[in-house]
């Protein structure tokens, strides 16, 4: 018995198009109804690591009459660079790509993001359909529109807002994650559980074990729940021009931890850091009590995700952290909780509390 689809809406704002984000399986029969019948030729971007998904799709969009291209770019971070970018844009000049084409991105995080950012940047703009294969990438990185590259000088420097047309998260991808993937993805689920909805730390807390696997019994319900945290807010701000902000909780230290490991680190890990950065941050500062600080640690540690970073880096860390997107001017400005699933602004903090806070998570 085939499983039931759940369809979840993202509003379309600032002139730009609703779409729908389908959580199920198999479902990639949906992929030619979102292409269209405008479009002439299909790009597809993907990594290494999905070379024969990458293939399948390609001969599957062939096979309903149009002229598609596999275009493979390296596995995670790597994908994430003004030279790949470069590489797809040659890509697409040699396959006479039109703005009536478009551009599939299967993959974790970094080849969605990247393959958003294409699609961007490419004659101004073309459609972009994103079928993401990671916990990350379904939850977060392909819902929203935030698309980009990173630079030797941050993370995600260069970029765009180009939402896309469809999400299609096809829960079986997540069979062939390697586990340090699959739970470095837990980071942004359990952020969505700290600043809206924090049934998801329940369930994750009820079978942390669980949690860890696609196998799992809450996977489905955690995946979607985390989605509709994300849909909801970027349907009213797609821009960060307020509440947006909030979905950077734990951001400004886990950049500055991936550049500073040259983006070796995956994304997820890092954020694990930067909530736990953030927490003491602000029960420090007297905002966040006790417990729900404490809870960070155990929700991140139970699924296996870390809470430390080297004492002796924080200098570095610091002088990133001042050009986080977030700053405004010199002020440094960070999200924190007031309390459970109360998110705000934290804006100039005082640097003896930062460095305490750093405190609780150098080792
Ligand atoms: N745009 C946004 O709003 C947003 C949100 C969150 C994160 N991000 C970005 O997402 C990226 C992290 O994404 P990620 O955690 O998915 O990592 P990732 O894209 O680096 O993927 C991790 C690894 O898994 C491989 N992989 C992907 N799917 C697979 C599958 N089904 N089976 C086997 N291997 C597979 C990838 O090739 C890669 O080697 C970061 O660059 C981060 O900045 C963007
Ligand atoms: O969608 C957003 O907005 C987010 O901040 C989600 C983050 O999880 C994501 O990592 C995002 O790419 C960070 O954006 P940035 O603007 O801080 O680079
Ligand atoms: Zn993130």
């Amino acid at each position: 018995m085939s499983e039931a689809v759940t369809r979840i809406q993202v509003a379309g704002t600032a002139g730009t198009e609703p779409y729908e984000v389908l959580v199920g399986r198999q479902l990639l029969g949906e992929l030619g109804a979102l292409v269209g019948p405008k479009a002439r030729r299909v790009a597809v971007i993907h990594p290494e690591a999905l070379a024969e998904t990458g293939d399948a799709l390609r001969a599957d969009l062939a096979g309903q009459g149009y002229e598609a291209i596999a275009i493979q770019v390296p596995n995670a971070e790597e994908a994430k660079t003004a030279e790949v970018a470069a590489y797809c844009w040659k890509a697409l000049g040699q396959s006479n790509f039109t703005r009536t084409d478009v551009i599939v991105g299967v993959g974790g995080g970094a080849t969605t993001d990247l393959a958003g950012f294409v699609a961007a940047t490419w004659l101004r703009g073309v459609r972009w359909i994103a079928i993401p294969t990671t916990v990350l990438a379904m939850v977060d990185a392909a819902v929203g529109g935030k698309t980009g590259i990173n630079t030797a000088e941050g993370k995600n420097l260069v970029g765009a807002f180009h939402p896309p047309a469809g999400v299609l998260c096809d829960l079986a991808a997540l069979e062939s994650l390697a586990v340090n993937d699959y739970v470095s993805g837990l980071a942004e689920v359990i952020k969505a559980g700290f600043i809206a909805d924090p049934v998801i730390l329940d369930l994750i807390e009820s079978d942390p074990e669980g949690a860890r696997s696609p196998a799992g019994g809450h996977t489905a319900e955690l995946i979607e729940r985390a989605i509709r945290v994300k849909a909801e807010v970027v349907s009213s701000d797609l821009k960060e021009s307020g509440l947006r902000e909030i979905l950077n909780y734990g951001h400004t230290l886990a950049h500055a931890i991936e550049k500073n490991e040259r983006y070796t680190w995956r994304h997820g890990a890092a954020v694990a850091v930067g909530m736990h950065f953030a927490a003491e941050l602000a029960r420090l500062a007297g905002r966040l009590d006790d417990a729900t600080a404490d809870r960070h640690r155990t929700v991140l540690e139970a699924v296996g995700l870390p809470l430390h970073y080297r004492y002796d880096q924080w200098p570095k860390l610091l002088e990133t952290m001042k050009v986080d997107k977030k700053s405004r001017g010199d002020l440094l400005r960070f999200i924190v909780l007031d309390g459970l699933a109360k998110p705000t602004v934290m804006e100039g903090p005082d640097p003896a509390v930062l460095l305490a806070a750093y405190g609780e998570v150098g080792q």
